[in-house]
């Protein structure tokens, strides 16, 4: 890496450059930033959005004894780049290169992995009272570390976000300082009361009740109320945020450009002094600096694949999952004017955007809230409406408890649509869907449904906002949706999709787009003289009771899916089994119980066994295995 970036080992290498280097090490950060998500893709437009910002951070701050928690994680690659890994932007999110988040792995300056939103003033919480009492013990008179947080709009619109606030709050002398990062947007604009008012939230009581005083004396005289109202409206802008957030007891500084280093510098220096709990309040832009991403009119490239650098042009996905959901709710719109979408800041992402612009009095999006979008479902449900609450699947684990208490307690019609389930790779290990079939084993009265292909989807999708006694959910992964795979005939309500030879060996049941490997397994064990049937169960919660009947016929089950096998699909068709009484043997194939290392998903599942030849020759050594320990023992 040339130039000052090349110099950078650390944030000490960045507090000895002079002011004046400073606009030219942002321009050579910008240059990697576009570079690498052109060629990776990648968070560019959160990145691109911070770069100022970050540099003064680390020139006021001393990471990692004042640790920099960045709530997400995704617009942390500028902090990467000044903590000594500008070389790992070679190979950004790549498998074995460097992360598209914190990684503790990496660096001593990272703490937080986890992408989900909302997180990092809860994590500045406990650090700050952590550092608070060893400084109240230490009589050196040390003043001790200070825990930074930098929290987006967005992430600010999440609930937890506010739990720590009120925390925080509460600790005069609390050593923490949170940098909201204001660029007006999550994917879309950030919404919501809160979040349009953040520049002008609530006006204190006491300067209503002075213009309220000044009106009445000056009556009805248009130029002059005009005037006064003018005048509020002016000072409402300017003071509301302050008002809001000293109102909460925390002390105010900004609105800062958070494009003007210097202001950064100097407002961070201010707000680490006052040696309590404060905010900074930075105004920025999403994409700064690359002109299609600021002029890029849904998400300023806010996760963009691979792009072309001189015209900012994505390489074309295709068809994925989440085009026959969007296409499909569409038309299910139009028949059923009781259906109602809820998005957690994620309109695009889960192709919801398509029935907004159909039904724009239909939509919801309730800002990264997941919790709140499954209890507000459930009250869109309780008004006699079906909503849809489109979210990824790793997501959903926020809102457990509302989806089991708020949600399947009360038997409520809510259809639950979890895209990104299973393994979504480069996104890290926070972002793979490989929760939800297992956490979803224990609602009472919720369904599941797992479509193998698209076609599958669209039928599914329809069953399920059908269902009226209680709530339907239906998961797919992310990316190209599969090729279709036509049914042979049923067993029970369940897809057969081949039919083994006369003697049948294995039942490979396939979950969703695991169907496409146990067909490809199929073939590979005819030729080892092993004869499979392979069945859909399409609904796998309830699970179909042909399957108890099947199983019987069979030497040997295997259920292969894109969950943690721990608790999934595969359990519970084991469990199925047993209480049945029915003694075959049941082997599970699925995502091991760990924290996966990000790669592309076709990688992952490779690197885990859930591809056809794995699952063939896994099935065979089982086989293999049963057939030794039947034979009898040789004199
Ligand atoms: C709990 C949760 N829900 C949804 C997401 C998906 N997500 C990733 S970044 C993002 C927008 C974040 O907006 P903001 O905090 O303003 O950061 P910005 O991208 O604007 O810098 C969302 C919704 C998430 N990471 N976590
Ligand atoms: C950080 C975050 O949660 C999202 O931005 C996510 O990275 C997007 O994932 P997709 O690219 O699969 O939409
Ligand atoms: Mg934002």
């Amino acid at each position: 890496m040339s130039g000052l970036l090349g110099s950078i080992e650390g944030p000490q290498d960045v507090k000895r450059l002079a002011v004046e280097e400073l606009p030219q090490l942002a321009g050579e950060i910008r240059d990697v930033l576009v570079d690498a998500c052109a060629r990776f893709g990648g968070h560019l437009g959160p990145n691109l959005g911070v770069v100022e910002l970050t540099i003064a951070l680390h020139r006021v701050f001393d990471s990692p004894r004042d640790p920099i928690i960045w709530d997400t994680g995704h617009q942390s690659y500028v902090h990467k780049l000044l903590t000594g890994r500008a070389a790992g932007f070679e190979a950004l999110k790549q498998e074995g290169g460097l992360s598209g988040y914190p990684s503790q792995a990496e660096s001593e300056h990272d703490f937080v992995e986890n992408s989900h939103a909302s997180t990092a003033l809860s994590y500045a919480d406990g650090l700050a009272k952590a550092f608070k009492l060893h400084r109240d013990r230490d009589a050196s008179g040390d003043a001790g570390r200070t825990a930074v947080a930098v929290i987006g709009d967005g992430a600010l619109t999440g609930g937890m976000a506010w739990e720590a606030l009120n925390n925080i709050a509460a600790i005069k002398d609390l050593p923490v300082v949170i940098v909201v990062n204001d660029n007006g947007r999550s994917y879309s604009p950030t919404i919501g009361g809160l979040a349009s008012h953040l520049s002008s939230l609530r006006v204190n009581r006491r300067y209503e009740d002075v213009l309220e005083y000044v009106k009445d004396k000056i009556g009805n005289v248009p130029v002059l109320y005009d005037a006064l109202h003018g005048f509020k409206k002016g000072v409402k802008d300017v003071l509301a945020p302050q008002v809001m957030f000293e109102d909460l007891g925390l002390k105010y500084v900004g609105p800062i450009d958070g494009h003007d280093e210097q202001a950064m510098e100097a407002a961070l220096r201010q707000a680490r002094d006052f040696r309590g709990p404060v905010i900074v309040h930075a105004l920025t832009q999403k994409g700064r600096g690359y002109t299609p991403a600021e002029n890029h009119d849904e998400d300023q490239f806010h996760s963009p694949g691979a792009f072309d650098r001189a015209t900012g042009a994505e390489k074309p996905k295709g068809r994925i999952w989440t085009n026959v959901f969007s296409e499909e709710l569409v038309r299910l719109g139009k028949e059923r004017d009781d259906l109602v979408a809820i998005t957690a800041a994620m309109l695009h992402p889960t192709g919801l955007n398509a029935f907004a612009e159909a039904y724009p009095d239909r939509i919801y999006d309730v800002g990264i809230a997941e919790q709140h979008a499954l209890t507000s479902a459930a009250g869109l449900a309780l008004g006699g409406l079906h909503p849809i609450v489109a979210v990824y699947a790793t997501f959903l684990n926020r809102a457990f408890d509302q989806l089991l208490m708020d949600v399947a307690l009360h038997r409520l019609p809510v259809t639950v649509v979890l895209d990104r389930a299973g393994v979504t790779g480069d996104d890290g290990a926070s972002h793979n869907g490989m929760w939800d079939l297992s956490i979803l084993q224990v609602v009472p009265g919720l369904r599941v449904a797992v479509p193998r292909d698209g076609d599958r989807l669209t039928e599914l999708l329809r069953e399920a906002v059908e269902v009226t006694d209680g709530p339907t959910v239906l998961r797919f992964p992310k990316g190209p949706v599969a090729e279709p795979i036509e049914a042979v005939g049923k067993l029970g309500e369940m897809d057969l999709l081949r039919a083994a030879a006369a003697e049948p060996d294995v039942l490979l049941v396939g979950v969703g787009p695991m169907a496409q490997v146990c067909m490809d397994a199929a073939v590979l064990l005819d030729a080892q003289g092993i004869s499979a049937t392979v069945v859909d169960p399409r609904w796998v919660k309830p699970l179909d009771e042909a399957l108890v009947l099947a199983a019987g016929a069979h030497k040997l089950v295997a259920v292969v899916e894109d969950n943690g096998r721990v608790g999934g699909v595969g359990d519970a068709v084991a469990r199925l089994l047993r209480d049945a009484d029915v003694d075959v043997p049941v082997r599970t194939f699925g995502i091991p119980q760990q924290f996966l290392d990000h790669a592309k998903r076709a990688k992952i599942l490779g690197r885990i066994g859930l591809t056809g030849q794995d699952l063939a020759r896994q099935i065979t050594e089982a086989v293999a295995r049963r057939s030794n320990a039947a034979e009898p023992v040789r004199r």
